[in-house]
């Protein structure tokens, strides 16, 4: 049998598109947008991450600070930060780094961050206003995987999608924006009996699982689109580790279109995340010309 080899869905040119449109709309506001990263504790991924997504800010035109607060702050002095933030008519967008350290409860720090300064769109306020299909900010990799799939001319409207994972991060937020699109759109999870039956209906396959290569040849549809979400890293013999996906590799001889790990949807998640801070920048600055001040 010969095998074919799937289009690669590369993540850095759509980036790039992405963090073009952010740096022209930036540059038409009277201030640049000012993004607060927040983190806790000196978790390796979550520092890097972090780090990144200062780098990327600043090669946009926008400014950032990391607020690094130490392992062992208090839920009240957390909210108290967000609550400083929130206040401050400076700060455009404000995102708070999960995991947070075991002790700190995540649902009312999501809950502290005013929704208007919410660009990780993870407020009830966001992922409502998202299910009901109403102007929102949304969640960064749900919003770069339709930007990913525009970018890249795969048409949404009609397909059979399948959404591996339910997260409030990925699968849920994924599969509303998709719904929005006028995708027939099917969510899977740890109790979904014979999983491969239910992918091998998907002509669009996302995959947020967090499992390494959980998606074999066998469950996919020759000629299917495949959006491997997954990160996960596996050890290597030089002892550094390397990152792979939740879709085995084999995949690229049976799917249409795949995005690789790393280099697909990582990218993406960092690029939306600075045009959802422009979009807050922008509506706060309409606001801002109609009632001279930020309402909340
Ligand atoms: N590239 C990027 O920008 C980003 C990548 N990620 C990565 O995406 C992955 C998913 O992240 P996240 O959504 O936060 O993870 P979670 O662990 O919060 O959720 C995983 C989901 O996958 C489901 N799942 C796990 N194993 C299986 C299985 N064997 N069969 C069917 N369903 C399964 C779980 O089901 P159940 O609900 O039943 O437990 C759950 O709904 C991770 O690898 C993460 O690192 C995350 C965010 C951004
Ligand atoms: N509040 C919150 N919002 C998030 O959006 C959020 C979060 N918490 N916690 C963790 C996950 C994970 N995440 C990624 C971001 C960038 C890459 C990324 O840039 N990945 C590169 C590789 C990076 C590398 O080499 O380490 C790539 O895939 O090419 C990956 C994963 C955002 N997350």
């Amino acid at each position: 049998m010969t095998q074919g080899t799937a289009q690669v869905l590369a993540g850095p040119p759509a980036a790039a598109a992405l963090l073009d449109e952010a740096r022209r709309r930036a540059a038409r506001l009277p201030h640049p947008p000012h993004l607060a990263l927040v983190r806790v504790g000196e978790d390796p991924a979550s520092v890097s991450y972090v780090r990144g997504k200062a780098k990327k800010a600043s090669e946009v035109g926008l400014s950032s600070h990391v607020h690094a607060l130490p392992g062992d702050t208090t839920q009240a002095d957390l909210l108290a930060l967000i609550g400083t933030l929130n206040a401050d008519p400076a700060v455009s967008g404000i995102l708070v780094q999960l995991p947070l350290p075991a002790h700190l409860d995540p649902a009312p720090v999501l809950l502290a961050v005013h929704p208007a300064k919410d660009v990780d769109g993870l407020h009830p306020a966001n992922t409502g206003a998202l299910w009901n299909a109403h102007e929102g900010l949304r969640p960064c990799t749900p919003a770069g995987i339709m930007a990913l799939l525009a970018h890249h001319g795969v048409p949404v409207r009609g397909a059979r999608v399948v959404v591996v994972g339910r997260s409030a991060l990925v699968g849920r937020p994924v599969a509303g924006l998709l719904l929005n699109a006028d995708a027939t759109v099917t969510l899977a999870h740890r109790a979904t009996p014979d999983l491969g039956a239910v992918t091998r209906g998907a002509d669009i396959l996302i995959v947020a699982a967090g499992q390494a290569h959980l998606i074999t040849p066998d469950m996919v549809r020759p000629g299917a689109t495949v959006v491997d979400v997954g990160i996960n890293r596996v050890p290597t013999e030089d002892g550094k580790g390397r990152l792979t996906g939740d879709v085995h590799p084999d995949v690229a001889h049976v799917a249409g279109a795949l995005t690789p790990v790393p280099g697909g949807v990582g990218p993406m998640t960092v690029a939306q995340l600075l045009m959802n801070t422009v979009i807050a920048a922008e509506r706060q600055h309409a606001q801002t010309e109609v009632t001279g001040e930020l309402v909340r």
